[in-house]
């Protein structure tokens, strides 16, 4: 089994409605994805595919929906306040945490035909989520 891996950076605002603590408030994050991809043979390249390849799927869905974009859970009170100011934003069934947005990477690379094995999501220097799929 072959498997390579292409790290990307972007930056995303957030807040956990729910969370006890800090992370309740307004805040924001510069992040690194890692994605891996994985093959059993490689192509008449000699590779597992282009590194090139992992980046630009990664990218145009990054920054589609969450470079510089502020992700929130669907009913946070902060809603209307941005709609009223035109301010960008994502709203998700789910809370915005480093889990939630590493299976949507990896759920999008997957629909998007790659071999993906896992997508780690570094939201800080000593924090990160993985997500895989058996
Ligand atoms: N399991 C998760 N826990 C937390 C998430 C998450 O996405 N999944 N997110 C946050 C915050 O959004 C933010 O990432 C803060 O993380 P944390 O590591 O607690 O922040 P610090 O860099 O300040 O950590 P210190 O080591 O305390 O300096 C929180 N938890
Ligand atoms: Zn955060």
């Amino acid at each position: 089994m072959h498997i390579i891996t292409k790290e990307v950076y972007f930056c995303y605002g957030h807040r956990l409605m729910n969370h006890p603590g800090k992370c309740r408030n307004l805040h924001g994050h510069s992040v690194k994805a890692s994605i891996s991809i994985q093959s059993d043979q490689l192509n008449g390249q000699g590779m597992v595919c282009d590194f090139a390849d992992v980046r630009d799927a990664v990218e145009s869905f990054v920054d589609q929906h969450l470079d510089h974009n502020f992700l929130l859970h669907k009913d946070d009170p902060i809603i209307p306040a941005l709609l009223a100011n035109n301010e960008r934003f994502l709203a998700l069934d789910e809370h915005p945490t480093a889990e939630v947005l590493s299976k949507m990477i990896y759920r999008h690379l997957k629909q998007e035909g790659l071999n993906v094995d896992q997508v780690v999501l570094w939201e800080t220097a000593s924090a990160y989520a993985c997500y895989r799929e058996d």
